[in-house]
């Protein structure tokens, strides 16, 4: 093989490293960290073969692209990208499997097996091999989930819960052969004491959690007390007001039970300590003292948060677990949500049975019994244009001929312009411009009015993003362009300096006192009162005087990541280039799911395609091991 050439001045290179490492090093596979890392543990424990450290810095890596663990006869085949760019690592000296597997084995690092005690820092277990504390995360999250499964379900008023399903849940835009899954999944949540509430955007989730919290309500006993729950700021307060909006829209009897819900961050409930870092105020000592614990945005919540929030969750508590587990996991390692839905496992015969003895004479079709895992998909769609409906499911199906038809269908809602965005003035972006032209406008006509309402409303009708944050396929560069259009549009566009009337604002760090959170999207608007940055907060919009900011910076265009929990009228996405390590499944499925009227993709059919048939993949042994039967490790 050739070695890659190695200079002194490059930034990732760590000069001290030696054999397998300083190739892997050099190749662009394992960052200073993943190095230092290994070289550290090595040596302390006492180990010098070469493949162990290689396995050691590799799984160090992985939890940066957010696997929990690596497995020895595929990581070769792994995608490898520190930066955005892949990494070709066909040519390098890959250890042999099984001599691998068996210098791992053999190693003063390594436990081996899944009952053996935690003294070292790696393990090997099923065939795969994880830093040990990730190893007992994933342990207990799966026994948690196990036991919550496992434990005599709740004692409910079959009486009562018949009588609160058929109040609150009407059928009412089903076809006569659709299933009613929300009223489904508000029946397993009064049954069990874990739901997994998971579907797309639009299909009534929020919906769901209101009806589902008034029907605990009217369960006998006194009033549970209700907690709600998102990984991040912003989602908390979307949550907060979805629920209360849904809320809304029920019997006045069932909107009293419910009370005033309000929503924190998972770091919140838990009691996150400041200055003790990775402990809570609520562990397995110190449980959660409500009755039902609702946590939203799941995909994003890490296998850590994961493993904390079900140490602190009452066994006796019931537990919803809301999310979509076909959008991009979390940004640190684990994808919880995506692993329950997927388990395989048994069929929960009796909850099935339970459902099915529910008396619903308003409906002809029985409701599905083959749940597992306390797992209900919500499929109806109830918000989207049936063309982005259509492109997500194909999307979702993996199916790129699909994708691609739905795509070139013309359909209203839908354009696909195939541009090459290496360019410096690519050509067919005419739908781009227009759509960023459109939105400015109207947010700088309400922004020069002081209308708060109005211009965050325009800021909400388009949203471009992006996958990368640099490069011809990045942030910068989109926001830069959509800068240059809008100045060419807006006379006086961006006069004024750095605060300027109609600058679109993006929040970057919580400030609770503030009450603005990390995503969180604002305008600059002229008022009465000088400049004011405005951001919708529920009911009346939140106003402050710029000098207030600090955490803030322009947004003409985000990444996906960014935009995962909100969503637009419309969305222009710019596809990364066939060969982006960042180009999955996820990626354009979250994308394209955070518009409710009109997606518009440049970009190329091969990256598309690419994306359809390209899963995240993230390795992790929960989803296999949720299936299997209940075993306790050491
Ligand atoms: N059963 C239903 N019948 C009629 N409309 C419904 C029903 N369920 C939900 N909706 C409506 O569909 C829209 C989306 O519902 P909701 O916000 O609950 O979905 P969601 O899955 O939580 O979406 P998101 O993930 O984007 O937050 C709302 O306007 C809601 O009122």
């Amino acid at each position: 093989m050739t070695l890659p050439l190695v200079e002194d001045t490059d930034a990732g290179l760590v000069r001290s490293c030696t054999g397998l490492l300083r190739l892997f090093n050099a190749a662009g596979v394992l960052g200073p960290a993943d190095v230092h890392t290994a070289t550290a543990v090595a040596r302390i424990g006492g180990e010098s073969d070469e493949a162990v450290m290689l396995a050691l810095a590799l799984t160090v890596r992985a939890l940066r692209t957010g696997s929990v663990c690596i497995d020895l006869r595929t990581i070769s085949e792994t995608v490898y990208d520190d930066s955005e760019q892949q990494v070709d690592v066909s040519d390098l000296p890959w250890p042999a499997v099984e001599d691998w597997r068996a210098a791992c084995e053999r190693s003063p690092l390594v436990s081996v097996g899944p009952y053996r005690a935690g003294d070292r820092p790696l393990r090997l277990a099923f065939g795969l091999l994880y830093l040990e504390r990730y190893w007992q995360q994933e342990e207990t999250v799966r026994i948690e989930l196990q036991r919550r499964l496992a434990t005599p379900p709740p004692v409910v008023d079959a009486e009562l819960l018949a009588g609160g399903l058929a109040r609150i849940f009407s059928r009412r835009g089903l076809s006569e052969t659709e299933p009613d899954r929300q009223r489904l999944a508000a029946a397993v949540s009064a049954l069990r004491w874990l739901l997994v509430l998971a579907g797309g955007p639009g299909t009534g989730k929020t919906t769901t959690v209101a009806k589902l919290l008034a029907l605990l309500g009217d369960q006998r006993g006194s009033r549970p007390r209700i907690a709600l729950a998102a990984p991040t700021g912003k989602a908390a307060a979307r949550l907060e007001e979805a629920v209360r909006a849904a809320s809304g829209t029920l019997p006045p009897a069932d909107r009293e039970r419910l009370g005033e819900l309000n929503a924190s961050t998972l770091h919140r409930l838990l009691g996150w300590q400041p200055g003790n870092r990775g402990r809570f105020r609520h562990d397995r000592e110190n449980h959660l003292p409500y009755d039902v614990i609702v946590v939203d945005e799941m995909s994003m919540v890490s296998l850590t948060m994961m493993a904390r929030l079900l140490e602190a969750v009452r066994p006796d508590a019931r537990l919803v677990l809301v999310g979509d587990p076909d959008q991009l996991s979390s940004v640190e390692a684990g994808a919880v949500m995506a692993d329950v839905v997927n388990a395989p496992g048994e069929i929960d015969r009796e909850l099935g049975s339970a459902v099915a003895g529910i008396p619903d004479p308003g409906s002809s079709v029985p409701a599905p019994t083959d749940l597992r895992h306390g797992v209900v998909q919500l499929t109806h769609t109830w918000r989207f244009g049936a063309a982005i409906d259509e492109l997500a499911r194909a999307i979702r199906a993996g199916d790129p001929d699909w994708t691609m038809q739905v795509l070139r269908s013309d359909r209203e809602g839908l354009v696909f312009a195939e541009v090459d965005l290496e360019q410096p003035r690519p050509e067919g972006l005419g739908p781009l411009a227009e759509r960023v032209r459109r939105a400015g406008r109207r947010v700088d006509e309400a922004a020069r009015a002081g209308l708060a309402f109005e211009a965050l409303a325009a800021l909400d009708l388009h949203r471009l993003l992006c996958a990368h944050r640099s490069g011809p396929f990045g942030v910068a560069r989109w926001g830069l362009e959509a800068e240059r259009w809008l100045a060419e549009a807006i006379e006086a566009y961006g006069a004024g300096g750095e605060w300027y009337v109609g600058r679109p604002l993006l929040v970057t760090a919580n400030d609770y006192d503030m009450g603005l959170y990390n995503g969180d999207t604002g305008v600059v608007l002229q008022t009465e009162q000088g400049l004011r940055a405005a951001f919708a907060r529920g009911g009346e919009p939140l106003l402050y005087s710029p000098v207030r900011l600090d955490s803030v910076q322009t947004v003409h265009a985000m990444t996906v990541h960014r935009a995962q929990g909100s969503q637009f009228e419309a969305v222009s996405f710019i596809v990364p280039p066939e060969d982006s390590p960042l180009l999955t499944r996820e990626l354009l499925y979250t994308a394209v799911t955070r518009a409710t009227r009109q997606v518009q993709i440049f970009g190329s059919e091969a990256s598309v395609r690419k994306a359809v048939q390209r899963p995240a993949n993230r390795a992790s042994g929960l989803r296999d091991r949720l299936g299997a039967p209940s075993q306790r490790s050491s």
